[in-house]
């Protein structure tokens, strides 16, 4: 992505680049590349008609409700159907692959994929069925895996990181601070794991990005029993939704300065980010069914925003409106067009 950027067309070392468009790119080649390792290129093809597929599944949910509309074969339904079969059918032939492969010892263990296949029982894991006969997983629930994998961490990064392009963008003391850190930790090197847990203004950046535009809007929890937290009792069955990008922004819980951008507020951790050190954080949720992509996300997010640093000033364009909204997770909606000054 840097190499390209430098080869654009430039006009004295300066290229104007849609992050938002390049950085779904970034994060379905980086995705594809973890969850299929050598396989990532057919991966990429799966994981471009399952995005046309949550669009059109998205546009379904959000216009009126017919009950059995979604049975009626009108083209979109039928349009659904068939990229679901294509998915599938996909998948299985990666899958089946990567088994044979493992079979003969033709291929690492390195990708999520293989990490999963591993993990179970082989002997046991049956081809062509939904019905559990071991405690492995069965081959349609390791495909289930690589669907919700790439669904639930590919646009969430993006989002993150094109927040947080656009809010460097925007604050070019911060944006300084950050390079001076990377150039002292990594130099004009590729940043190495160890490198990344000396970053402590980036982090700061990244999670303040994060209380600012949460890629994920909300949260939605049901009370399968009754439950009981402080003194609010929520009766079994009832649907509960957590408005993260409501209480990120709320002054009773942050302070008036709740709307400013001031990863200051994240020097002593998340912990003690909160006015009076209430604990108002959770970009990636909590408890049990929290994130488990969050270290990963937080890795490939540093690693893109050290090196685009370590490359580049960035500069707002002329063309640029700030207009968060949100499809699926929070998005720049008329797109996040950046100057990139070669350094
Ligand atoms: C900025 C990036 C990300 C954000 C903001 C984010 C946010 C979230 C949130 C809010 C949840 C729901 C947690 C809950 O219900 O309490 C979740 C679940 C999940 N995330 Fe992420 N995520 C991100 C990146 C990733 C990545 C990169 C992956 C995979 C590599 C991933 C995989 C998952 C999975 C599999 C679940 C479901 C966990 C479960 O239900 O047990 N996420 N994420």
């Amino acid at each position: 992505m840097i190499g390209e950027w430098k080869s654009l067309d430039v006009t004295h070392g300066t290229c104007e680049v849609d992050m938002w468009v390049e950085f779904q790119k970034l994060t379905a080649d980086v995705i594809s590349r973890a969850a299929f390792g050598s396989s990532y290129e057919e991966g990429k093809k799966m994981f471009e008609l399952q995005k046309e597929l949550i669009l059109l599944t998205l546009e379904a949910m959000q216009s009126m409700y017919i009950p059995g509309l979604r049975f009626v074969p009108t083209k979109k339904n039928r349009r659904r159907k068939q990229l679901d079969k294509e998915i599938t059918l996909i998948l299985k032939e990666i899958v089946q692959n990567k088994m044979n492969a493992m079979k003969t010892g033709q291929t690492k263990v390195d990708d999520l994929l293989g990490l999963m296949l591993q993990s179970n029982n082989q002997n046991n894991l049956p081809e062509h069925t939904t019905s559990k006969k071991s405690n492995g997983l069965t081959l349609d629930e390791v495909i289930e895996e690589c669907k919700q994998f790439y669904l639930a961490g590919q646009e969430t990064t993006s989002s993150w990181l094109t927040w947080t392009i656009i809010v460097l963008a925007m604050h070019p003391e911060w944006q300084e601070k950050a390079r001076d850190e990377i150039l002292e930790v990594c130099g004009k090197k590729e940043p190495s794991f160890e490198a990344l847990s000396h970053l402590k203004i980036v982090t700061m950046i990244l999670n303040e990005v994060l209380r600012l535009y949460p890629p994920v809007i909300a949260q939605y929890q049901h009370a399968y029993k009754e439950t009981k937290i402080g003194h609010i009792t929520i009766p079994a069955g009832v649907d509960l939704n957590l408005p993260t990008l409501l209480l990120h922004h709320d002054p009773a819980l942050w302070g008036d300065d709740a709307e400013e951008f001031k990863p200051e507020r994240f020097s002593e951790g998340i912990s003690k980010a909160g006015k009076d050190n209430q604990l108002a954080f959770f970009p990636f949720g909590w408890g049990p069914r929290t994130c488990i992509g969050q270290n990963f996300a937080m890795i490939e997010t540093k690693i893109a925003v050290a090196m685009i640093l370590q490359h580049f000033s960035l500069e707002l364009s002329s063309s640029y409106t700030h207009a968060p909204y949100t499809v699926m997770t929070l998005q720049p909606q008329h797109g996040a067009h950046v100057k990139l000054h070669q350094l």
